[in-house]
């Protein structure tokens, strides 16, 4: 688990390739769910008492939040694998850090964290690697801004790095995102934790809703309602009396959309994800490839730590491409790249709308994806904010992917190298363990080979 970036750059690439593999079989669990591990942390860190979690996420990015919340006065440890304890600072009690908050490759920690100092009378400085530097901060800082919190510097455009000084009496406000992102609405909500009154964050699309089910948990009274054909309002009451907890993090479904989809492509294959977790504003992925054919059986479905979960039996399935509604982008926003490469082997037209989040990822993924299709021999094009992949049974492969410091690329490209002609390689694999550090023997054991 060493660090995989720091500043400005990182350690030296590492190629790595995929090739053709025979039949995946077996079972896997996938790593716990990375939007939960970082709230798991964030609201141990504000709580008053001892927190555990089991199966938190151990991946780069939750490391740099664990370590930020040890740096803002809590107890953080680990226990044992996934087995960690956090003995909370508590709300209106954090410490300023003494050094920079890095956070690597994390957007996340990066904008949560944000709205936990946005809302407390202390200063720290926001900082992590280059793709981290070229991401917008100013939709968090605006806000924050409006509840009092000050931005002393910021780089160009509101960039990292950023250093902000928070209020201890943050104003209570009513706030539509104008941009549908479940980091945002956390952010104005951990903020809002702390204002003496009540804070409202309205969204025209419903995104993940970890934090406010998280924040209910912890014994924070907060509602939230419908609004709109595809939005909800969110009202939390300020100065919680938040109480430890325990938590259990399932499954993250973004990192299984990788081995389910390599499951579907490749010949004779038969995997089982074990306890993926299916809260609705996360399961896009699933609900596409289904409309596109996919053989998915639906398991044992149960709730585990508040989630649903169920297990998914996957076998291959001959695809057919469809159109996929914008209005879905917030439940399968990290899944786009994933689903092109699935798209790739479809039959016919597969058009994504509404993808124009994408570019203010890890990389311009919208870009980065459509290099990469074009290194494959794939048909594609962007129209707008929509991407058109056009697929074929028999993918030619081969040619070397840029991942841009993007996981989540690498990751979708590997798994076309499982199923394509020729092998593909991408330019450097050690971003991969921002999110799934045992994407590489996972895949193996269920069957992939991988090479330089
Ligand atoms: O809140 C979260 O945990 C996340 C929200 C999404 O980002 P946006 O809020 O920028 O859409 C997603 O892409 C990211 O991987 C995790
Ligand atoms: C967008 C992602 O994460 P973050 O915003 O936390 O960097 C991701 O994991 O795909």
């Amino acid at each position: 688990m060493a660090a995989t970036s720091s500043f400005h750059g990182h350690a030296a690439a590492a190629p790595l390739s995929a090739t053709a593999a025979g039949p995946l079989s077996g079972r896997l669990r996938p790593p716990g769910d990375k939007s939960i591990s970082h709230r798991a942390l964030i609201l141990g860190l504000l709580a008053v008492g001892k927190t555990t979690i089991e199966g938190l996420l151990e991946g780069d990015d939750v490391l740099r939040t664990a370590a930020a919340c040890r740096a803002l006065g809590a107890r953080v440890e680990r226990l044992g694998p996934g087995r960690w304890s956090v003995d909370g600072a508590g709300l209106g009690s954090l410490l300023a850090p003494r050094e920079t908050l890095d956070f690597g490759n994390a957007g996340t920690g990066t904008r949560l964290l944000m709205g936990v100092v946005g809302g407390h009378p202390i200063t720290a400085t926001f900082d992590g690697d280059a793709s981290l530097r070229k991401r917008p901060m100013r939709r968090i800082l605006d806000p924050l801004t409006l509840m009092g919190a000050q931005v002393l510097a910021e780089a160009e455009g509101g960039r990292c790095p950023v250093i902000l000084k928070g209020t201890g009496d943050p104003a209570s406000i009513e706030y539509r995102t104008p941009v549908p992102s479940a980091q945002l609405k956390s952010a104005v909500l951990l903020a809002g934790l702390n204002s003496p009154g009540r804070t409202v964050v309205i969204e025209t699309e419903a995104s993940r809703d970890h934090t406010e089910k998280m924040l209910a948990y912890f014994g924070a009274t907060i509602v939230s309602e419908p609004d709109g054909a595809h939005g909800r309002r969110i009202v939390l009451e300020g100065r919680p009396e938040l109480r430890a907890r325990d938590v259990i993090v399932p499954a993250d479904p973004s990192s299984a959309a990788f081995a389910l989809t390599a499951a579907l492509l490749v010949p004779g294959s038969d995997v089982t994800i074990e306890g993926m977790m299916m809260n609705p504003l996360r399961i896009g992925l699933l609900t596409t490839l289904q409309e596109m054919g996919a053989r998915i059986d639906v398991l044992n479905p149960r709730i585990e730590g508040g989630e649903d979960v169920a297990d998914l039996r996957v076998r291959p399935s001959q695809l057919t491409g469809v159109e996929v509604p914008a209005a879905r982008a917030p439940a399968m926003i990290d899944e786009y790249p994933i689903l092109a490469v699935a798209a790739s082997f479809a039959k016919g037209e597969t058009r994504m709308r509404g993808l124009a989040e994408l570019r203010v990822k890890e990389s311009d993924r919208l870009a980065a994806v459509a290099d990469g299709l074009t290194a494959a021999g794939v048909e594609n094009r962007i129209e707008g904010d929509d991407l058109i992949v056009t697929g074929s049974d028999k993918v030619r492969g081969g040619g070397t992917v840029k991942t841009h410091l993007d996981h989540r690329i690498a990751m979708s490209f590997l798994v076309m190298g499982m199923a394509s002609q020729q092998k593909m390689t991408i330019d450097d694999a050690s971003m991969i363990a921002t999110s799934f550090p045992t994407f590489q023997p996972e895949m193996e054991r269920l069957g992939a080979k991988f090479g330089a």
